[in-house]
């Protein structure tokens, strides 16, 4: 089959790394500053808090390949280490990134299936995210996955305070 996917561990920094920066940089560079850009994948994707997020129990990282290549990757929240406080009854999914020249071939789909049996297994109630609300192609994405906004909270890029919708999609 075309499409595998693998749960990442501690031996994956590096790699987490390289496609993290990418796939951040090619989203994002077009609406944010250099400096901004520069700050937060300092922040968000530096060795030491990366190897902190694949050793936290309730945090799972999974690579997406596509013909053996990495194409993408998915990063999941249960618990304490959710972004907001959505209780032990729901799963937030962090991050979905997919590279530039892997998207539009159902991995996205692939990656939030992925989420949505991982809840179920886990009879988590409800599955959620944040998404800059400038981030249009990935709305559309959610919305047309059946997820709906439901209130919003602040994203710190560099110096600017910036909005995430919340979305959520119910699990019965
Ligand atoms: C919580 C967060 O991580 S927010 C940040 C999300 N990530 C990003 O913005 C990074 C850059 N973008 C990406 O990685 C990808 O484009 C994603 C994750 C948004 C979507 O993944 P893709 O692999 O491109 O989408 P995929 O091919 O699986 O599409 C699944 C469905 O959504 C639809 N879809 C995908 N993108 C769009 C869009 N821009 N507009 C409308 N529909 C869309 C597809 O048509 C498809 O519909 P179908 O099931 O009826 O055929």
């Amino acid at each position: 089959m075309a499409i595998n996917i693998k749960k990442c561990s501690i031996e994956d920094t590096h790699k987490l790394q390289e496609i993290s920066c990418e796939t951040f940089y090619e989203t994002f560079k077009h609406q944010n500053s250099p400096e901004n850009m520069n700050a937060y994948l300092e922040k968000a994707f530096n060795l030491n808090q990366l190897e902190k997020e694949l050793s936290n129990q309730y945090s799972q990282f999974f690579f997406v390949y596509f013909h053996n290549e990495v194409a993408g990757y998915l990063k999941l929240n249960t618990d304490d280490s959710q972004s907001e406080d959505m209780g032990d009854e729901a799963l937030e999914i962090e991050r979905i990134y997919i590279r530039n020249k892997f998207q539009k071939h159902g991995l996205g789909k692939y990656l939030l299936n992925k989420a949505l049996t991982i809840a179920m297994e886990a009879n988590k109630k409800k599955i959620w995210l944040g998404v800059w609300e400038k981030n249009e192609n990935a709305i559309a994405f959610y919305k047309r996955m059946g997820f709906v906004q439901n209130g919003t909270h602040s994203f710190i890029m560099g110096d600017e305070e910036q909005l995430d919708l919340i979305m959520i999609k119910a699990l019965i």
